[in-house]
């Protein structure tokens, strides 16, 4: 069975308004309070609008505790273990998903940054394994080390004995494959005794898969934790595109890593560009600049544009300099800049109209790991973003 989570924070939306009034480039940023527009009741995705309802209605459920939702699931030693630790009452996303993952069932958790999946998703795998047992029998999938590393700290904490309980069963193994650590002493760990989960990101874990050190013929479980698509993020720009219908608007893209053009990838503006144009209710007008286009190419494609509003340019930091398109009015920053000065030349390139009294915006779609460089920038330039969801 496979179990997914995402957080509705993975992709956040951070918005700035400019409001140009010198004539001299000064940027007189509209400082407003942020705004949490997240904040909305957790979301099983496979579960039906009236099972959430009537499971929320239900006095009884609401009440539960995290050992009577998981009576007759997890193991007493585990529960135990559970309450000595501190969770006896459940949050609402487990208090929702827990019944549906007992089920069997896949499942798509999809809730905000907080909320408890990891617990609940632990509790779903403690519930289906057999300690006993010498193999993989569950993997958690994550995308940085940094996330790895807290799951297994939570991973282990569970898998430990309770306090009062020094004989009984065995308790069962967890084992972190992160890019960065010792692969090497986890080779001969693996091969004396495979632990019970593991927690992999996909650079390691392809990189046992590919020795045949790991193997994966006993897993029950697999999480993919912090789902989040190139995908996702195409249809968040997407979305914001719809909703702010902008006059004229210049997308950055980050330049395609040397690494990348060596494994002959598409460019990632390239790979938007169609993506945009292909989308429905499409954009047909979209242009391009960036750094492999000839000088010609490029001279062409700006003074296209200068020709009058109603672009929508996808743009590598090139166009972050010197570029005068003062109609202007809407900065997307698809991948974040490298840095505050990089960022504040982006936003430069809107807004450039000095008499006139039309709002422009800059509007960063970002991570939850990318959430702190945007304050560090927030700070640095001195302004304050708003934070939106789509
Ligand atoms: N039932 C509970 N009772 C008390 N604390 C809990 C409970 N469930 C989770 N927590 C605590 O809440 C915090 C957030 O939980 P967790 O990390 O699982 O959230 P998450 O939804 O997975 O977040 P993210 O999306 O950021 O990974 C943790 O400190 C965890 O120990």
């Amino acid at each position: 069975m496979a179990c997914f989570s995402a957080t509705q924070l993975h992709t956040l939306l951070w918005t700035s308004s400019l409001n140009r009034t010198s004539h001299h480039f000064k940027p007189n940023y509209t400082y407003r309070t942020p705004k949490f527009l997240f904040r909305q009741k957790p979301l099983i995705a496979s579960f039906s609008t009236s099972d959430i309802e009537a499971r929320t209605e239900t006095k009884d459920s609401s009440t539960a505790t995290l050992r009577e939702l998981c009576h007759g699931h997890v193991p007493e030693h585990v529960i135990r273990r559970v309450e000595e630790v501190g969770y006896v009452i459940p949050t609402e996303v487990q208090l929702l998903a827990l019944p549906f993952l007992y089920s069997g069932r896949d499942c798509v958790l999809h809730a905000q940054t907080g909320s408890g999946k990891t617990l609940a998703y632990l509790l779903q795998m403690l519930s289906v394994i057999d300690s006993q047992r010498s193999a993989v029998q569950a993997l958690i999938v994550v995308p940085t080390r940094e996330l790895g590393m807290q799951v297994t700290k939570v991973a282990r904490t569970l898998a430990a004995k309770p306090s009062e309980l020094k004989s009984g069963p065995k308790s069962c193994t967890v084992m972190a494959l992160l890019d960065g650590g010792m692969l090497n002493r986890h080779k001969s760990w693996l091969k004396a005794e495979p632990p019970t989960i593991v927690v992999a990101t996909m650079g390691s874990l392809c990189q046992m898969l590919e020795k045949h050190i790991l193997k994966l013929d006993s897993c029950q479980v697999l999480v993919v934790d912090e789902v989040c698509t190139k995908r996702e993020k195409n249809q968040v720009l997407l979305s914001l595109l719809q909703v702010d219908s902008p006059e004229s608007a210049i997308i950055f893209v980050s330049e395609q890593s040397e690494k990348s053009k060596k494994a002959g990838n598409a460019p990632p503006i390239t790979l938007l560009v169609d993506f945009l144009m292909s989308s429905s209710g499409g954009f047909s007008n979209v242009s391009l600049l960036e750094e492999d286009m000839n000088f010609n190419k490029r001279a062409a494609s700006l003074s296209e544009l200068r020709g009058g509003g109603g672009y929508l340019l996808v743009a590598t930091d090139i166009a972050a300099r010197g570029v005068d398109l003062p109609e202007t009015t809407h900065i997307y920053n698809f991948d974040i800049p490298k840095d505050a000065v990089n960022y504040l030349h982006r936003a430069g390139r809107t807004g450039r109209k000095p008499f006139s009294d039309k709002k422009c915006f800059v509007t960063s779609i970002i991570t939850v790991e990318e959430r702190f460089v945007l304050q560090r920038f927030e700070n640095e330039l001195m302004f304050c973003c708003e934070q939106l969801f789509v």
